[in-house]
């Protein structure tokens, strides 16, 4: 995952959110200041949250009513199709432990700097505390503190970067990893299934996933008009699980027939559909007052696995839109490039 061997950049110095918000700075620095066209405001929403999916994962996973699975079923094509995003309930999840973990991340966040940056994100990796995507002096930077671990497996891991503070941080995100984690296929098998295909099709073709977590803090901004929280983009993963905290009133929208819609969720983003189902593009706004946490589980292929759009989604009418490709390559080429918007996907467009 680490592509800091490879090519050298230089990114100047990267200001801490959380720490120039300690300073109440009167003006926002330059580096955080959007041009004008990638505000905030451009291409505002009208839509409302009410529109946005909700799946009742119990309704699948139970089986007890056909009409209900079915249904359900419907629901999930419907926001694969034309949302490339939903929110799920009933998922399975106790909800002690989705406040256990937003309790240690924010712990984590809160710590003084001098003890997160023992866990440094240096330049080109993704992995530690600071800001990722970040590739040159340039560049803009987001209104935000991340914190990004390899979780599965193992061997993207990297301990040096697990804290030891707060002290049931460790514990408290393998049994999370655990339980997002079989959502993630739970959610993949009925993705399957709503696209007409064997429910655990993902399940083999993907090998032993990777599975990694990033957390995001957002620290309040004065000039919230002026900055972004997270660029916006669309996830690299198969399908991306968020929670986030009750903080903000503002923070993730997606990206809807043109206009910046927001969500307060937990969510998935996806590929592999030949097109039929997509991505969605989202980003992260903040508030002039409060601040906000996200916490956000990516699943994904093995990095030595070959992928191409399934087979039976492909004929005459509809042709591969997209390339054979190896999952690792793919994956390098997404963490080392700024986030912009969908362009991660011309790297197997055809
Ligand atoms: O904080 C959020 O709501 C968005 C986070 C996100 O999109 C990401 O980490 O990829
Ligand atoms: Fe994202």
């Amino acid at each position: 995952m680490d592509t800091a061997n490879v090519i050298p950049i230089n990114v100047g110095h990267i200001q801490d959110v959380q720490e120039l918000n300690k300073t109440k700075p009167t003006t926002i620095p330059e580096r955080f200041v959007r041009d004008v066209t990638e505000r905030p405001s451009t291409l505002d929403t009208t839509t409302t949250t009410d529109d946005i999916p909700i799946i009742d994962l119990s309704k699948l996973m139970n089986g007890n009513d056909p009409d209900d699975f079915h249904t359900e079923i419907l629901n999930l094509t419907t926001a694969c199709q034309e949302w490339g995003f939903f929110q799920v309930v009933n998922h399975g999840i106790d909800l002690s432990l989705l406040k256990s973990i937003e309790k240690v991340v924010k712990d984590f966040f809160m710590l003084p700097i001098e003890e997160k940056q023992k866990y440094p994100m240096k330049p080109g990796v993704v992995q530690g505390y600071g800001q990722a995507f970040v590739f040159s002096e340039d560049q803009k930077l987001d209104w935000c503190n991340m914190f990004a671990l390899g979780v599965e497996p193992h061997f993207i891991r990297n301990p040096k970067l697990w804290p030891s503070k707060p002290a049931d941080f460790n514990e408290t995100l393998e049994s999370y990893s655990r339980e997002v984690r079989k959502l993630c296929q739970n959610l993949l098998k009925y993705i399957a299934v709503s696209v007409g295909l064997k429910g655990d099709v993902f399940e083999e073709m993907f090998g032993v996933a990777v599975q990694a977590v990033r957390m995001n803090y957002y620290p309040p901004c004065s000039r919230p008009d002026l900055v972004m929280g997270l660029s916006p983009h669309s996830d690299g993963s198969a399908i991306t699980v968020l929670q986030q905290d009750k903080g903000s009133p503002v923070g993730l929208q997606i990206f809807k027939d043109n206009t910046w819609v927001p969500v307060q969720p937990i969510t998935n983003a996806l590929v592999l559909t030949n097109g039929r189902y997509r991505s969605v593009e989202h980003r992260a706004v903040v508030h002039r007052e409060s601040d906000r946490l996200s916490i956000v589980t990516f699943y994904a292929p093995s990095y030595d696995i070959e992928l191409e759009p399934i087979h039976d989604l492909v004929d005459e009418n509809n042709p591969p839109k997209f390339r054979k490709y190896n999952n690792g390559e793919y994956s390098i080429n997404y963490l080392s490039n700024k986030l912009q918007g969908k362009k991660n996907l011309d790297f197997a467009r055809i």
